[in-house]
């Protein structure tokens, strides 16, 4: 037990969660830390629109699954709120804190294929869907000849599509199917160069009310994790000054590694890359890629940094 949970021994923390199955083990990784850390835990659901339609996410805007659990909080419903990180915001949101970042699970897109194929297997005309923009342009750019098509609706929905044979195959996030215990069901895990996840994929946000100092102490004790917080700070930082949300062709993806100072001692220093699909004439698309390492303590610098190259680059304009 940790020792700022003993302050916490014996009183029922709040978590306010979306139905979802995503949502629901997402929340539930959250609780069992909490638990095992010694806290009581309950969990509130929240019904939010998001959920209820299945229109495209640029129609019903940024944020349709996140804002009604901070109703929630923000109403004192709840204690605290569990969101996937990618879906939230880049604004921050007033009475709200970010209490912890826990640790992320693997950021990568994943392909679901039939017949077990992989991306360079499938014949040229095959049929991928996938809802997000930033996959849409980043598949097409491979020129593989694939027929990329929109699609939208959760996880089970967007599996049944491949299943029934209406797609040949579709990309998520693997972190996305390993919560919810499907990682068996992908045919490759895309590596970052040819699809950079969207910034802060795989990770979860936990947030607070401001004013409850004890929670938030207790979320950085037992569940914040320094090196997904420092990569994601980067990721976010990159996508707010792009002026750019969850739904942007947008990607960026930052880990810590190991490298050489000039005394040559090993240092751990902060390695980024982004990408951003820019509307050109007609309507092409251009895929405009950056990267650059900086020290852990320059997260936020270093995200609006990548940005700036992509906006001379010319992102400006951001393809749809
Ligand atoms: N936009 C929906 C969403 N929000 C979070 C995840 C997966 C979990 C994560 O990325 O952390 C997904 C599904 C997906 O993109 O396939």
């Amino acid at each position: 037990m940790t020792e700022t949970a003993g302050t916490n021994v014996g009183r029922t923390i709040r978590i306010g969660t979306r139905g979802s199955r995503l949502a629901m083990a997402q929340t539930g990784t959250i609780a069992r830390m909490l638990e095992d850390a010694g806290c009581s835990v309950e969990l509130v659901p929240v019904a939010t629109p998001g959920d209820q339609s299945s229109a495209p996410i640029a129609e019903i805007g940024v944020g349709v699954f996140t804002s009604a659990v901070r109703q929630a909080l923000l109403e004192g419903r709840v204690d605290i709120a569990v969101h996937s990180f990618k879906d939230l915001p880049t604004a921050p949101e007033p009475g709200i804190a970010l209490a912890a970042v826990s640790k992320r699970e693997d950021p990568r897109d994943a392909l679901v294929a039939r017949d077990g194929l992989t991306l360079g297997e499938l014949p040229p005309g095959s049929t991928v869907g996938t809802g997000s923009p930033r996959r849409m342009t980043q598949l097409r750019a491979l020129g593989l000849g694939l027929n990329v098509v929109p699609i939208r609706g959760n996880i089970d929905r967007r599996l049944g599509m491949v299943e029934s044979g209406e797609l040949d195959a579709i990309v998520l996030a693997r972190a996305g199917l390993a919560r919810t215990d499907r990682i068996g069901l992908i045919t490759e895990t895309l590596d970052p160069i040819q699809m950079l996840p969207a910034p802060a994929q795989g990770a979860l946000a936990v947030e607070t009310r401001v004013d409850d100092v004890d929670t938030e102490h207790l979320l950085q004790s037992v569940v914040d994790d320094e090196a997904t917080r420092v990569a994601v700070t980067a990721e976010r930082a990159l996508l707010a000054a792009l002026e750019a949300g969850c739904s942007a062709p947008v990607g960026a993806l930052a880990e810590v590694v190991e490298d050489l100072n000039s005394e040559g001692a090993v240092v751990e220093r902060l390695s980024m890359r982004g990408v951003a699909a820019a509307a050109t004439e007609g309507d092409s698309v251009q895929i405009l890629r950056a990267s650059a390492t900086a020290d852990k303590s320059e997260a936020d610098k270093l995200g609006r940094m990548l940005a700036a190259e992509l906006l001379d680059l010319g992102a400006g304009a951001l393809a749809r």
